[in-house]
């Protein structure tokens, strides 16, 4: 398998009450097209900050050393220069919702002449308002460097902080598609429709009009997958995505992140802290822990013969909990 994107030495510090605080040190993996590749690690190993450099979604302020190069083809991309997604907002105040990111957007050809480089350096994001809703907009320079919402799908851990309280659900996932896809508003309805179905929410006709209150968690869930996927992006990011759901409702979405991910062939990057619920899903898994990248590898190896203590230590905890071989948690259908 070729790469879709490839991360060197990637180094993130935020800064907080005056102090840097590293996040990541010297990250170097590349994401393969069509992979299902888990980021595992405790709270705080620098998951979801790995997730958001890779997204062009860091905070203002963060410091960022090393780059991210992408191999898109060269019909994807951005044909615009600003991408619009509808609020997506972290959930646990990492980023406010207001808060800007920064983000280094150049575009360069290489030898290939496909060769898309985002070197996370420079760039500009900024966030805005619009009735309680935020948008983020991605600065991008030109040619075909990855959109947000376009080519990068992402989904976070709460989706009622990721769904605009006051726009009916289908509104919101006809938003991206209309903006991606360049679709009018009844050709976007129609392939909210569509996804709505393709989530499995029931009764797709009365749930497009339906506003996030009235759904449960789960189907929020599946609203902001139906979102996160509505431009066909060529990377899903789950970033703690069945983290705040009880865990039949947790196996059902991961059933379906699995089953849509096939179904469109979309390279996946999926982010938790559960070793067993990642392996259910990932081809491989990259073990992070206090920002470092301490084991990289196939989903057998890691839970056959890991390498490193820490992975031992992670896989032993899980062990210690339930006593069910990792590998037949294939979860419940989707
Ligand atoms: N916006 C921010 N400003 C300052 N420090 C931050 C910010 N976001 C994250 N950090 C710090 O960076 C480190 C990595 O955080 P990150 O959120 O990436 O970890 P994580 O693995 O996703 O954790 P969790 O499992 O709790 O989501 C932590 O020390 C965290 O406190
Ligand atoms: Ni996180």
């Amino acid at each position: 398998m070729t790469a879709l994107l490839s991360i060197s030495d990637l180094s993130v510090r935020y800064r907080r009450d005056g102090v840097e605080v590293p996040a990541l040190k010297g990250i170097s993996l590349d994401v393969l097209a069509g992979e299902r590749l888990a980021i595992i690690g405790e709270s705080g190993s620098g998951k979801s900050t790995l997730a958001l450099a890779v997204a062009g979604l860091l905070a203002r302020g963060a410091k960022i050393g090393g780059r991210v190069d992408w191999f898109l083809p060269a019909s994807a991309g951005a044909k615009a220069p600003l991408s619009v997604l509808p609020d997506i907002s972290p959930s646990r105040g990492e980023i406010g919702s207001s808060a800007a990111g920064s983000l280094l957007a150049t575009s360069k050809i290489g030898e290939g002449g496909d060769r898309q480089l985002i070197s996370p350096l420079e760039g500009e994001m900024s966030g805005r308002t619009e009735g309680g809703a935020t948008e983020r907009l991605l600065l991008m320079p030109g040619g075909n460097t990855p959109r947000l919402g376009g080519d990068i799908g992402f989904v976070f851990q709460d989706p009622s902080s990721s769904l605009d309280p006051v726009m009916p659900v289908g509104k919101q996932i006809a938003e991206v598609a209309r903006t991606h896809l360049n679709l009018s508003w009844p050709q976007a309805y129609a392939k909210a429709a569509t996804l709505l179905e393709r989530v499995r929410l029931p009764d797709p006709d009365t749930a497009l009009r339906a506003y996030p209150h009235q759904l449960s968690g789960g189907q929020k869930q599946r609203v902001a997958v139906a979102a996160a996927i509505a431009a066909g992006p060529k990377l899903l990011i789950a970033d703690e995505a069945t983290s705040a759901l009880d865990t039949i409702v947790q196996a059902e979405i991961v059933s379906l992140i699995r089953r849509l991910v096939s179904e469109d062939g979309m390279t996946m990057l999926f982010i938790s802290h559960d070793i067993a619920l990642a392996a259910t899903l990932a081809d491989r898994i990259a073990v992070l822990r206090h920002g470092e990248l301490v084991e990289f590898g196939e989903t057998g190896q890691i839970l056959n013969a890991p390498r490193h203590a820490y992975t031992r230590s992670l896989l032993a905890a899980h062990l210690g909990l339930e006593a069910e071989p990792l590998l037949d948690r294939q979860g419940a259908s989707a």
